[in-house]
């Protein structure tokens, strides 16, 4: 690894209205190094992200690179792209359909021959050669959907990367670059990172799976509310260490609670629903039972959570709680019946841009604060108060518009909405803790058990193979629609999860 710095930041404050998001922080950047921005909720992580980015301007900062420096109060997107920074966003725009060739060329533009046409095989030799160089092994012909997700990701960062003869002139800074993997495709990424580092690449990246930061990265800086804690070799810290720099606090794993009724009457009956990418699927909960979903990727572990909720239109089979039918297709009539859902895809479905975060909070049991015509303010006041405290929701104020919100934040809110209605039945969870801090999730994960210790079914859908591992009482594993194996050895470990989750693949 080597020592040259590829970037150095200082001095960056940021204060959006009521909030200072960034005070007076520091980052420099080594050639060579895989460095790891790690915090909290809320801590300033993407907001420093989107001001090297240039899509914010600091109130204060500069930036050194070995081409000069910039004022950090006039970034802009272009600045940032000549001073070497190239970012690969988690929804960065693929075309699945496309080949791996045209894929690499969008945004770039095709090599040509006589006449202006397109030459195909100069463009080939463009694409051959970026693969090589990014160790992706695919055939530039290859419709990018044949691509498995790790290698998916790769082409994203080598399209980012393409233009840059010289690796040691850019920074790659890379969002949660794992977060939509399955745990297989993880260790691919992984280590293809690590290998554009070896070639002279200086990549940042932010992220919350603490494992994934003690594995791969050099060097870790952490953030805690608006300021950097501590800069370290990850070599001189440990995992506990890492947490209370993001924490501020260690952070207590859950002692598994006896007390818990598991399994009584059932409250779901799903009876061969199919639907999308699923097909026939039976499947009953029990009152207080925690029951997880796994499986690689697309094996439509959402889409049945989608079915069983009505968010998706089911074309066969019957959902029932506490024995009375669900209509297909009816989220009133599933909530009506007390369901709640917690969806992954929170930009979509979860979060009313528009509204604050109290309004979020209670947007789904409204009903609740009406009586006899007048609105129960205090009550609600004393609700959202509540859920403020514990679920470690980070605003700064009930009334702040949910927009303005960290992401992590934004998801505490849309698991307190649910989790706080009364009289639940079946709480179903897509990715629940996909961008929580370490010192949230754990909260999280206590108050899915307090739902369940109240009497409700838990279904969550998770590739946090540990967490479910800790929570469930049994795991299902899903491949290509169907549930093929489930896991209830007591203890349920992380290592058998992965033997179900492969041995699928083998049986195949
Ligand atoms: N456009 C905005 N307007 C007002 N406040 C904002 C805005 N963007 C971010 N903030 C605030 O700045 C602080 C830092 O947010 P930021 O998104 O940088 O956190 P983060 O560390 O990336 O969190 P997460 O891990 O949840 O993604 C938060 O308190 C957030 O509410």
């Amino acid at each position: 690894m080597s020592t040259a710095p590829a970037a150095r930041v200082s001095g960056v404050t940021k204060r959006f209205a009521g909030t200072l998001a960034l005070d007076d922080v520091e980052l420099e950047i080594a050639a060579g190094e895989i460095h790891a921005l790690v915090g909290g909720n809320g801590s300033g992580k993407s907001t420093l992200i989107k001001i090297l980015a240039g899509v914010h301007t600091a109130d204060a900062g500069r930036l050194e690179t070995p081409g000069g420096a910039t004022d950090l109060r006039s970034a802009t997107p272009a600045l940032a792209e000549a001073a070497g920074f190239r970012f690969v966003h988690q929804a960065q725009s693929t075309f699945p359909e496309l080949t791996v060739a045209e894929n690499l060329s969008i945004g770039r533009g095709w090599e040509t021959g006589p006449g202006k046409l397109i030459s195909e095989r100069r463009v080939r030799r463009r694409v051959e050669a970026v693969l090589e160089r990014f160790h992706i092994d695919a055939d530039p012909g290859a419709p990018l959907r044949t691509l498995g997700p790790a290698a998916q990701a790769m082409l994203t960062i080598a399209r980012a990367l393409q233009d840059q003869a010289d690796s040691r002139a850019h920074v790659l800074v890379l969002d949660e670059p794992t977060a939509a993997l399955p745990p297989a495709e993880v260790e691919i990424l992984l280590a293809a990172l690590r290998r554009y580092a070896s070639d002279g690449t200086a990549v940042l990246f932010v992220s919350h799976r603490l494992d994934e930061v003690m594995e791969v990265a050099d060097t870790v800086t952490a953030l805690r509310d608006g300021r950097r804690t501590a800069t370290k070799p990850r070599a001189e810290l440990t995992h506990d260490e890492l947490i209370e720099l993001i924490a501020g606090r260690p952070v207590v794993p859950h002692v598994a609670d006896t007390a818990r009724l598991r399994g009584g009457a059932t409250v779901l009956a799903a009876e061969a629903i199919g639907g999308g990418s699923v097909s026939d699927v039976s499947l009953t909960v029990g009152e207080g039972e925690i029951v997880g979903l796994t499986g690689l990727a697309g094996a439509g572990t959402s889409t049945l959570l989608r079915l069983l909720f009505g968010a998706q239109q089911r074309d066969c089979g019957t959902v029932a709680i506490d024995g009375r039918a669900v209509k297909p297709g009816s989220i009133s009539d599933a909530i009506v019946a007390g369901m709640a859902f917690v969806p992954g895809d929170r930009a979509t479905y979860g979060v009313f841009d528009s509204l604050t975060v109290a309004e979020n909070l209670t947007a789904g049991g409204v009903g609740r604060y009406w009586r006899r015509g007048w609105v129960r303010g205090r009550q609600e006041r004393r609700d959202v108060h509540a859920a403020f405290g514990r679920f470690l929701v980070r605003a700064s104020s009930p009334e702040q518009p949910i927009a303005q919100l960290s992401g992590g934040n934004q998801q505490k809110v849309v698991m307190a909405r649910w989790l706080s209605r009364p009289g639940r039945r079946l709480v179903l969870l897509d990715e629940p803790t996909q961008g929580i801090d370490v010192g949230a999730r754990e909260e999280l994960w206590s108050v899915v058990r307090r739902a369940a210790a109240d009497g409700a079914g838990v279904i969550v859908a998770s590739s946090m193979l540990e967490e479910l591992a800790d929570t469930c009482d049994r795991v299902l594993v899903m491949r290509r629609g169907r549930i093929v194996h489930e896991v209830r050895e007591s203890p349920i470990t992380v290592d058998r999860l992965i033997d179900r989750i492969h041995s699928v693949e083998v049986v195949s």
